[in-house]
């Protein structure tokens, strides 16, 4: 099992304890008034890790500017080192670390082992990429990573003509035997599980000899705009990608062209700040909200007035409110399954019950998203109750304890957003939000004004002055 563990420079949330220590928790912060912040984000994950697979399969040397550099990115990066890539990193000016300057290699070389970490867009974009180059290269990852669904990664990647040695495990780990080229040609999946099947074979595509004609039939197609982020920056490369029906792609062989690309802040990343606000009846601005976008996360402006909240464009800042309270709301998320956690945040938070639908396939995520939810948020008092695919949320009073984290940034997130409201909520291995926003810890104690180490004392002795939540009084 591989081990690499993303510690962002120069911040240790945890003070002077180890974040390795398991027994070390993150007393989650409490408001005590509504936040009124302004809130920077770091580049989003699955742009930054879009275009390091371009740039890695180009004609020509590519620049990312302020990309993300979390443990997601930086896994992406070494892994396409270790293919032979040169990626470079020179001066930024996004405050978040440097830009990147990426040259295709000659020739991709495999004879190397990639650690996915729990990175999906690793595991599931590389593969192909590892067919491409010449030499076995051996996938594997976290102990989660190895319950991630691999199976259609790999039976698609032999469809296509990529030898594959996965011990009849589809699943991680794995060694993809590559020739040098892949065969391409037309081949029918199921993207059920996960848009990142389809995503992973797009970005290659264009390199296999005979491109790709690739049809999805499956119960459900989940993440789509996920897999439209890929089809547009495939657009920006010179890749067109048809689209004759729902489910169907085609993709010709040809080249892929280099880009100087600058990377738009993570959109699903500013859900815990944004939910802040509505918590807190307070309000959070995010700068440089694209006009238009790709990213999921741009749905947490028609999502979150649902339950209650006041959205502002000025310009690329974005600015929501939140008032008296928060609505239960009934939404299926099959399209934001990333957006979920935090949602579920909301609705524990929430005056009424609330419902959400089509997200079966998060039980692949990081861990099984449904299930960790109901538990942690059972295990505070509430009232969740799991789907086939999806929650149901009612109403109740909330207490402290202890929240797990799962080795799931998104779940680390979701506690300290209920910890806004509820006190004495302790969260375990805080440091997991590293995956794609190291400075989570830092950048929620500035949204509040707090201090790293004077979290514990904001949780004991304080009026909490909020809104009326439906949340109660602590047990
Ligand atoms: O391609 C991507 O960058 C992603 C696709 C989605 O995966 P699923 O389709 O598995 O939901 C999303 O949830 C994940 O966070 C990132
Ligand atoms: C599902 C997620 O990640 P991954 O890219 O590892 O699938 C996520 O970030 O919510």
């Amino acid at each position: 099992m591989l081990i690499s563990r993303y510690s962002a420079p120069d911040f240790n949330p945890y003070g002077d304890e180890s974040p390795d220590d398991p027994d070390v928790l993150w007393v989650a912060p409490v408001a005590t008034a509504g936040v009124r912040s302004v809130v920077a984000l770091p580049g989003s994950k699955s742009l930054t890790n879009r275009e390091l697979v371009l740039s890695a399969l180009a004609d020509a040397p590519s620049r990312l500017r302020a990309p993300l550099h979390s443990r997601d990115t930086a896994l992406m990066i070494e892994a396409l080192r270790s293919l032979g890539v040169s990626i470079e990193e020179t001066a930024g000016s996004s405050g978040f670390g440097p830009d990147l300057v990426i040259t295709p290699a000659d020739e991709l070389t495999g004879s190397t082992t990639i650690d996915c970490g729990l990175a999906g867009t690793v595991m599931r974009f590389l593969p192909p990429v590892a067919g491409l180059a010449l030499g076995p290269t051996t996938f594997d990852g976290d102990e989660g990573a190895r319950r991630r669904p691999m199976a259609t990664t790999i039976s698609s990647l032999r469809d296509l003509g990529v030898d594959i040695n996965d011990d009849s495990r589809a699943a991680l780990p794995f060694t993809v035997h590559g020739s040098g080229s892949v065969a391409g040609g037309a081949i029918t999946i199921d993207a059920t599980l996960t848009s990142q099947f389809v995503s992973g074979l797009l970005l290659a595509a264009a390199r296999f000899e005979s491109g790709l004609d690739l049809r999805h039939d499956g119960e459900r197609l989940p993440s789509q705009p996920h897999i439209e982020m890929t089809v547009a920056t495939l657009a920006r490369r010179g890749v067109v990608v048809r689209q004759p029906e729902v489910g169907h792609w085609i993709v010709a062989p040809g080249s892929i062209a280099g880009a100087d690309v600058a990377i738009e802040p993570d959109l699903s990343n500013a859900a815990p700040f944004l939910a802040a606000a509505l918590v807190t009846g307070g309000s959070v601005t995010i700068p440089g909200w694209p006009a238009e976008t790709t990213q999921v996360g741009n749905d947490l402006l028609d999502l979150l007035p649902l339950f209650g909240a006041t959205v502002k464009r000025d310009g690329d800042t974005v600015t929501v409110s939140g008032g008296d309270g928060i609505r239960g709301v009934t939404l299926d998320l099959s399209t934001g399954g990333e957006l979920v956690p935090n949602l579920v945040a909301l609705a524990a938070l929430a005056d009424g019950p609330s419902e959400f639908t089509g997200i079966g396939h998060i039980r692949h995520h990081e861990t099984d998203r449904l299930a960790a939810l109901a538990a942690e948020i059972n295990g505070l008092g509430g009232r969740v109750t799991e789907l086939e695919d999806g929650l149901r949320i009612e109403p109740a009073p909330l207490h402290g304890g202890v929240w797990k984290s799962y080795a799931d940034h998104r779940m680390a997130t979701t506690g300290a957003i209920i910890g806004l409201a509820v006190p004495g909520v302790e969260i375990h291995d805080i440091a997991t939000t590293a995956k794609t926003l190291p400075q989570f810890p830092q950048l929620w104690h500035a949204m509040l004004g707090t201090g790293a180490t004077s979290a514990a004392s904001t949780t004991t002795d304080t009026t909490i002055d909020l809104p009326q939540l439906g949340t109660g009084s602590p047990a």
